[in-house]
Order: C-alpha cells, then sequence, then structure tokens
C-alpha cells in the first residue's frame, strides 16, 4: 500500500513514512493509494471478536513491513487494554433500533484515545527502527490535546507541543493537558480559535525549512494512521448489529470530519453502510455544504460542544478529493479557493457523489440540552453534549425503520460537567483515575495568535531540533 497526496504534488509514501509525516508536503493530506477491501465473509467473521482482533484484521492491510503481525498484535493487545471497559467500544440501546457506540472509556474519557493509544506506539516503534526523533505538533479544540499528550508522555523519541485555544475548552480538558507533569509534554494556550491553532499548524508543517529542522510530526487526523485506526470501531459496531447480513446507518458528532470520514472508508472496505450522517453544533459549515453546494466559512460561536467549535473541517478535503474523482488538479483550485476568499463551490458532480452517502443535520443550543435533558428522563441514559448534538440529529432523520441506527458516543458525560449539569440538573464525576484532577497543579503558557512567537517557543523547546544552519 502506498499513500498519495490529495494535493497530487509530494511524494508517494510508504505507511511509516505516512505516519511521521503529518501533512503532506505540497499542503495535502496523504491517503491510500486504493481502499483495500474485506469480502463478506471475512466482515462476517469479525463478529463478537475481540477489539484488538478486529483491529489487526481491518488495519493490516493498511500497514508496511514496520508492522508485521507479531509487532501490530501485541500493540493492539497493551493499546486497548487501557481501556476501561472490556468490550473497549460497547454499544448501548437507547431507543427502538438506535444505539449509542460509547468510545470514551479510553483513559481521557473521549473517542481520541482509540486512535491515539495505538498512534503513540506505532509512532515509538518507528523512531527506534529508525533511531530517530520527533516534534509532535497538534491542535485542539479539547480532546486530541489530552489524547496525544496522554498517549505521547515520557517518551524519550517526542516532545509534543498542544495548541488549544485559551478559554474555549472546558476546564476537564484543560486540565487533563495542563496537569501533566512530564517534560516532554507542552500545552500551549493559543489567544484564538481552534481553526487558528490548526491553521498554525498547518503553516509549521509549510515551513519546509522548520518542518525538516525540527523533524516534525502531526497526530491530528491529517494523518491517516488515525482514521485507518477509528474505521475498526465501525466494523466492530456493524457487526454486532447484523453486517454483513444486513446494513447499518451511523450518525457522527462532527468538527473536523475524521471520525465521520473513517465510516466512509468503512464503507469502501464492504462495510454496508446505508448512510452516513454528519451531526454539527452551531457551527454548521458542513450542513450548509451540503444544502447549499457553497463551503463557506464564517465566523466560530462558541458552545456547549466546544470540541465541534470548528468551522475548517481538516478532513472534508479528502472526501472531496473522492468526489472529484481524485482529480488532484480540480482540488488544488478549490484549496486556492478557500485560502483566498474563505470559501468554494464544488461542482455538481461531486456534491451528488457526497449527498448519495451523506446526510447532514444541525442541532441548535436548546435543542442539545433539551436532548441531555429529556433522555436521562426517559432512559436513564447521560448524554455528554456532543453525542446529545447527534442524537437529536438521529430523531429528526427520516430512518428506514429496518436499518439500526448507531449514534457515535464520543465523550463521557463528566468531560463537560458543566454544561450536563446545566441540561438535567446533574453532575457527573469523574472516574476514579481523574478524581483529583481539579486539585492537580496546572502549567501552560498562554501565547499571542502569531505563527513567528509560536514557531520561536517551539523551536526554543523542542528536544529534536537541529542547530540553525
Ligand atoms: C467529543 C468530540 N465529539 C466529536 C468531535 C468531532 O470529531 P471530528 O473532528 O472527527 O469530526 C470531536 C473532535 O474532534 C470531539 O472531541
Ligand atoms: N475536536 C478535536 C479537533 C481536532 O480534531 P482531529 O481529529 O483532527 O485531531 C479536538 O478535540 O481536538
Amino acid at each position: 500500500m502506498r499513500y498519495i497526496s490529495t494535493r497530487g504534488e509530494a511524494p508517494v509514501l510508504a505507511f511509516s513514512d505516512a505516519l511521521l509525516a503529518g501533512l503532506a508536503r505540497d499542503g495535502g493530506l496523504y491517503v491510500p493509494d486504493v481502499f483495500p477491501s474485506l469480502t463478506p465473509q471475512e466482515v462476517a467473521r469479525l463478529a463478537g471478536r475481540p477489539y484488538a482482533e478486529v483491529a489487526g484484521k481491518v488495519i493490516a492491510p493498511f500497514v508496511d513491513s514496520a508492522f508485521t503481525p507479531d509487532v501490530l498484535t501485541p500493540m493492539l493487545e497493551e493499546a486497548y487494554a487501557s481501556f476501561r471497559h472490556p468490550a473497549t467500544t460497547p454499544l448501548v440501546q437507547i431507543a427502538p433500533n438506535r444505539f449509542v457506540l460509547e468510545l470514551f472509556h479510553g483513559p481521557t474519557l473521549a473517542f481520541k484515545d482509540v486512535a491515539m493509544q495505538l498512534l503513540g506506539r506505532m509512532m515509538d516503534h518507528v523512531l527506534t527502527q529508525r533511531d530517530a526523533r520527533a516534534t509532535i505538533v497538534g491542535a485542539t479544540s479539547g480532546d486530541t490535546g489530552s489524547a496525544a499528550i496522554e498517549a505521547f508522555r515520557g517518551r524519550a523519541r517526542t516532545d509534543v507541543f498542544i495548541l488549544y485555544p485559551a478559554g474555549r475548552v472546558s476546564e476537564v480538558q484543560r486540565r487533563q493537558m495542563t496537569t501533566v507533569p512530564d517534560a516532554n509534554v507542552h500545552a500551549i494556550a493559543i489567544e484564538g480559535t481552534f481553526d487558528d491553532c490548526q491553521a498554525h499548524v498547518k503553516a509549521m508543517f509549510n515551513n519546509l525549512a522548520f518542518r525538516d529542522r525540527l523533524h516534525l510530526a502531526g497526530v491530528n487526523s491529517i494523518n491517516w494512521a488515525r482514521i485507518v485506526a477509528q474505521v475498526v470501531y465501525y466494523f466492530v459496531a456493524g457487526t454486532a448489529l447484523g453486517a454483513p447480513h444486513r446494513p447499518v446507518s451511523f450518525v457522527v458528532p462532527t468538527g473536523n470530519f475524521g471520525d465521520v470520514l473513517a465510516g466512509y472508508v468503512a464503507k469502501r472496505m464492504g462495510l454496508p453502510i446505508s448512510r452516513l450522517t454528519i451531526a454539527t453544533n452551531v457551527n454548521d459549515i458542513l450542513v450548509r455544504t451540503l444544502g447549499t453546494g457553497r463551503y463557506e466559512t464564517t465566523g466560530v460561536v462558541p458552545s456547549s460542544s466546544p470540541s465541534m467549535d470548528i468551522q475548517v473541517s481538516s478532513n472534508f478535503e479528502r472526501l472531496l478529493f473522492e468526489a472529484l474523482e481524485r482529480d488532484a488538479g480540480a482540488l488544488r483550485g478549490l484549496m486556492a479557493a478557500l485560502h483566498q476568499s474563505g470559501a468554494f463551490s464544488p461542482p455538481n458532480s461531486a456534491l451528488e457523489a457526497i449527498r448519495a452517502d451523506f446526510d447532514a443535520g444541525r442541532t441548535d443550543e436548546t435543542q442539545t440540552a433539551d436532548t441531555i435533558a429529556r433522555v436521562r428522563r426517559e432512559t436513564g441514559y447521560l448524554l455528554d453534549p456532543h453525542t446529545a448534538v447527534a442524537v437529536s440529529v438521529a430523531e429528526r432523520l427520516a430512518q428506514d425503520r429496518h436499518v439500526p441506527q448507531v449514534v457515535l458516543g464520543t465523550a463521557h458525560p463528566a468531560k463537560f460537567p458543566d454544561a450536563v449539569e446545566r441540561a438535567c440538573g446533574e453532575r457527573p464525576a469523574l472516574p476514579p483515575h481523574l478524581a483529583d484532577l481539579l486539585e492537580r497543579p496546572e502549567r501552560t503558557p498562554t501565547l499571542p495568535n502569531d505563527i513567528a512567537a509560536i514557531e520561536a517557543y517551539i523551536a526554543r523547546h523542542a528536544r529534536a531540533a537541529e542547530p540553525v544552519a
């Protein structure tokens, strides 16, 4: 399997190189040159198998010789042993034919742990093989940052620098990043939005001299390995509900488009997915795009589901690339328009291709709070605000009642205690391993929303930085 850039002008890479590369050198995102597929018999054999075993079968076609089964299998077993639920990602029924796929039983209580626990181990393995070091730079609206810090803390070959928007993440999310004492961890508050943080990360990758001098690597979902690891739970849930013998639909709380893109990859690999529904909060650029045909950024509005307060959805580029039938030149044109004017209009054929697989719906703040309160009252189940956004969209969809509908449960409600308490009067408690989080000392510099200041800070603290030539 080789990896090509969506913009068509970067070197073609093997998996291990794409793993360390982050953004492609032409500013694009790496994708496999072909999507591997599983036969219906192979899909059927995944039903009821342990999570790590399913992960081995789904991930194997994407990796290279650095991850032979004798390396990958123990790595997967170790990664998912860190989850607090024996099923790793259990399904919980909340209504007739509607299920929540709980993805938040990992160490930092959000779905990001599923991929990050593996990514940390994979990167360490490749860096050790090469006797190399890397400087990880990432942007977070709250959850990627804590998951990355947890996965990389204390690792000798990596320093991790996470940019988060000051004042725009929950207190629990911030403290999960700022209370980690390991010297290789740097959680940096930026006076801006998540979109600003993500733009700075991309700018650092596009500054080739800086990138090479610091040996930059990325752990956001610009990294293809993140997507692959997330494909696994679609197969786990789909086969538990009858695939390949019957189709399943998924409703996905969406921001940067990594999670729902993983569902699309699962479908391309042979999982019978009927519909993939993009669920957004009031930051609804993707809903507007599917509705009007125009992708147009507006200002980010803070919400009770802050991890989805995103306007520039990185992985939408990967879907557009497919919808444009892999025409990298056409994609470069759309991305140039986005850069110049903050908007673009994909051709009708691409929009139709997207609408053939995807629906989209938006949930406002009142609907989110009402959904948390009502579902708690009627079923006893406590939703976090991100999952509530998707449950609300799911309830309003015209749904084929013969197709099971799975809502991705992306975070534990205790990560957002204020929003949950405002909605339903109950304050969810943190699990025992985080019980004293609010008492732990914090360490977090604040930097201006300025790429020069950020690069200077990272260059000063990164152990992998080569001297300036
Ligand atoms: C809790 C939670 N739900 C949903 C999302 C949206 O996921 P994605 O960015 O993959 O679309 C995020 C952030 O990524 C998140 O942290
Ligand atoms: N919601 C995310 C934003 C970054 O998304 P990623 O999947 O590209 O890492 C977060 O919690 O940080």
